[in-house]
């Protein structure tokens, strides 16, 4: 009797790997192979099977409003449905270890989705730094809706515990913040929330880290949201936003939001931000690389900098405790509105623009841009920094990125000489450690 083939044998000895690649399921199933190990999420996000009638190797855009045929059928009318789409949230669930994810067309539509289950009298505790459009949508809702907002720094558990009450139906999350870069703890909030009321939504916008970074939905947050304008689209050419629950109810409100307004992700941006995501993995590894050694240049050279990646961050062991990178956004502050703006001026391969998580690298300063909707004297009550600039990290060449920023703020007289290179002027100063005092020049 002839002895067992040779791939037999393999298989019997290494029971873990899926010789023959049978085993390999089709995305967007969860892909658990049978031998019990799950694909890691550099895998997951390439690895997706259109399911197409011929074979094609990229999921087709199905552009088209409406399909023929009578009651029954899978799809009728894109606003409804888009296969398209469908095999994007499908792929987009298995990123985010949610049992649903549902696209729409930017990260403010996801979050008003997620907003429109508030009802007249609902509480929501959120934070006090805060992406712009997101306070604003919630100042709209708490004039216009009924809702009351309270707005409390979700880096002290216990101050989050204090305003929580059984009234409070929604708790609304971002970590890091956008633009301060302060770490939330998601599962001692989700907990504490869940525990004054067990009917209370902890939604996380998670447009910071993405999936590939940090999974709230595991830590205990019933709904994860972010925008897919961001990191994971990639390239700055595609508007749209994403949220993942677990719970089929929850999913089931949300998609009736989303089929009544009518805000589903087109089939073209579907494409679009299905294709981006498919690099995530190396996109981010490069981008917080260089946002690392970046974030080093600056705080070595006397700059008061926020990035999670540094040991200085306050809450780096809490950040490191619930995410698996630091991304690539990072803040610092300079003590002066005019010396700030003279540094984003001096730049050219940082380009001046809002977002983040785009290939390029880009600068701004918030208060001026992309949280210029919050009123200064509401973003002086939250003490967001008037002269603080935002890196976002892109995946440039670091030697030229670190060039283009020691030409910006020598130019911009930002930093001062000295016989080994230079130093913020504020070290100069003897001001280390600072908390902004921003000085305003005349
Ligand atoms: C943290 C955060 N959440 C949500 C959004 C909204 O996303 P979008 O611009 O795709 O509507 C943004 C930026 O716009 C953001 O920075
Ligand atoms: N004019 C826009 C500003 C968009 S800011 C985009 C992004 N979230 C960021 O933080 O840079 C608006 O008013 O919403």
């Amino acid at each position: 009797m002839a002895g067992p083939s040779a791939p037999a044998v393999l298989a019997k000895g290494m029971k873990h790997l899926d010789l023959d690649g049978h085993d390999l399921p089709p995305s967007p199933a969860p892909s658990s192979p049978s031998n019990g190990r799950k694909y890691a999420l550099a895998t997951e996000l390439v690895y997706t099977e259109s399911g197409d009638q011929y074979n094609s190797s990229s999921m087709p855009i199905y552009q088209s409003a409406t399909f023929k045929g009578g009651p029954g059928q899978e799809y009728d009318y894109s606003r409804s449905g888009n296969p398209t789409r469908t095999h994007l949230e499908r792929h987009m669930a298995k990123i985010m270890n949610a049992n649903r994810a549902l696209v729409v067309s930017s990260g403010m539509g996801a979050c008003d989705v997620i907003t429109r289950i508030l009802k007249p009298g609902d509480e929501v505790v959120t934070g006090d730094d805060l992406y712009g459009g997101t306070n604003r949508l919630l100042t709209y809702l708490k004039e216009n809706g009924g809702i009351n907002v309270k707005h409390v720094d979700t880096t002290k558990l216990d101050v989050v515990k204090a305003a929580l009450s059984s009234k409070t139906t929604m708790v609304l999350l971002e970590t890091p913040t956008n633009p301060l870069i302060k770490i939330v703890d998601i599962s001692g909030i989700s907990s504490a929330a869940h525990e004054a009321n067990t009917d209370c939504y902890v939604a996380v916008d998670n447009t910071m880290m993405s999936p590939y970074l940090q999974n709230p939905l595991d830590l205990g947050a019933d709904v994860t949201y972010e925008s897919g304008t961001k990191y994971l689209s990639g390239h700055h050419d595609v508007m749209a936003g994403i949220i993942g629950v677990n719970s089929a109810s929850l999913g089931d409100k949300f998609y009736f939001m989303i089929n009544s307004t009518g805000c589903g992700l087109a089939p073209f941006d579907s494409w679009l931000l299905l294709r981006g995501v498919k690099t995530l993995a190396v996109r981010m590894e490069k981008q917080q690389a260089n946002a690392m050694a970046i974030a080093e240049f600056l705080e070595n050279h006397g700059f008061k900098v926020r990035y999670p990646g540094l040991k200085s961050h306050s809450q780096y062991a809490l950040h490191w405790s619930q995410a698996r990178g630091a991304g690539a956004v990072l803040s610092f502050e300079t003590g002066s509105i005019n010396l700030s703006e003279r540094i984003v001026e001096s730049t050219k391969l940082f380009g001046i623009s809002v977002s983040f998580g785009c290939v390029n690298s880009l600068i701004s300063m918030p208060c001026r841009m992309s949280h210029a909707s919050i009123d200064p004297a509401t973003r002086k009550e939250r003490a967001l920094p008037e002269d603080i600039i935002r890196l976002c990290v892109g995946i440039e060449d670091l030697t030229d990125l670190v060039d283009d920023l020691s030409q910006a703020l020598v130019r911009a007289g930002a930093v001062r000489l000295t016989s080994e290179g230079f130093e913020a002027l504020s070290v100069a100063e003897g001001e280390t450690g600072r908390t902004t005092q921003v000085v305003d020049e005349p």
